[in-house]
C-alpha cells in the first residue's frame, strides 16, 4: 500500500537507483525546492539516519557478512529510522526524503545478492507494514555510464566494489518494481544532463505539491 495521506499529514519520498545512478547529486535540490514552496523537510538516508543507524551503517559497507545478515541489519537500521524519524516527521506534517528506502533492499539483496523475495516481503511486512513512500524516484542509467561516474569520484565501499553482474541484477530488479508499482515508483532517466532532470524533478514534484 502506498503511503495513505489522509493517515498522516507529512509526505515521504524516497530516492532509489543503482550506485553512481546520481540521485545523491538531486537530493538537495530537491529538498530546497520543496522548502520553497512552504514545507518544512528532513533529509534522511539509509542505512544510517539515526545514531544506531549510522553505526549500522559501517558495518553493512564496510564489513563482509552472510547475506541474511545484511538483510537484517538493513532492516534494523529501518526499524530505527521509522521510529526516530520518519513516522515522527510524517506526524509533524513534515515532509520526509530519504536517499533510499526498502527497494534498495529487494533489489540489491533480493536481485544482487538472490536473498528470497518472501523473506524480504516478511521483512517488510514487520517493518513498516502499513507505509510506502507517496513517491520513489527512481534514478536509472546504464551500468557503464554507473561505473564511470563512481570511478571519477571516489573510494570504493563494500557495494561499489561489486561486479557488473551484481549491478545488473540490482537495476533490473529496481525496473521490475517499477513496472509492479506504476502509481509509486516513477523512473528518470539520469542519463540526462543535471540541468535536464532538475527540470523533470520539478515536473514531478508539482503533481505531488
Ligand atoms: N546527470 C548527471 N550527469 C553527469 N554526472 C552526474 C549526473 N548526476 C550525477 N553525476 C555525477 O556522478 C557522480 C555520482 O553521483 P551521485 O553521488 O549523485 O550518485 P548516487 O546515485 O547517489 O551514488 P551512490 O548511491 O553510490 O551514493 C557525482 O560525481 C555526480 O556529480
Ligand atoms: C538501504 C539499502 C542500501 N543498500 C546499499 C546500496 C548502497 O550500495 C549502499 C548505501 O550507499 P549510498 O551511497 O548511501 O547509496 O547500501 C543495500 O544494499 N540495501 C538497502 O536496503
Amino acid at each position: 500500500m502506498t503511503q495513505d495521506s489522509t493517515a498522516v499529514p507529512g509526505k515521504f519520498i524516497s530516492f532509489e537507483g543503482i550506485d553512481g545512478a546520481g540521485k545523491s547529486t538531486h537530493i538537495a535540490f530537491v529538498a530546497d525546492l520543496l522548502r520553497a514552496r512552504g514545507k518544512s523537510v528532513v533529509s534522511s538516508r539509509e542505512p544510517g539516519g539515526t545514531a544506531v543507524g549510522e553505526k549500522l551503517r559501517d558495518m553493512l559497507l564496510h564489513e563482509k557478512m552472510h547475506l541474511e545478515t545484511e538483510a537484517l541489519l538493513m532492516f534494523a537500521s529501518r526499524r530505527e529510522h521509522m521510529a526516530q524519524v520518519i513516522e515522527p516527521a510524517l506526524a509533524r506534517g513534515d515532509w520526509v526524503i530519504s536517499d533510499r528506502f526498502t527497494d534498495a533492499s529487494f533489489a540489491y539483496q533480493g536481485g544482487g545478492r538472490g536473498l528470497n523475495r518472501a523473506k524480504m516481503e516478511a521483512l517488510e511486512q514487520w517493518v513498516h507494514p502499513h507505509l510506502q513512500p507517496a513517491l520513489t524516484l527512481l534514478f536509472d542509467v546504464p551500468l557503464d555510464v554507473a561505473r564511470a561516474r563512481l570511478d571519477a569520484t571516489r573510494t570504493l565501499d563494500k557495494f561499489e566494489q561489486e561486479k557488473v553482474d551484481f549491478f545488473a541484477a540490482c537495476r533490473t530488479e529496481y525496473l521490475r518494481r517499477a513496472a509492479q508499482f506504476p502509481e509509486r515508483i516513477v523512473v528518470v532517466d539520469s542519463t540526462k544532463s543535471i540541468e535536464e532532470t532538475r527540470a523533470t524533478l520539478t515536473g514531478i514534484l508539482e503533481k505531488l505539491l
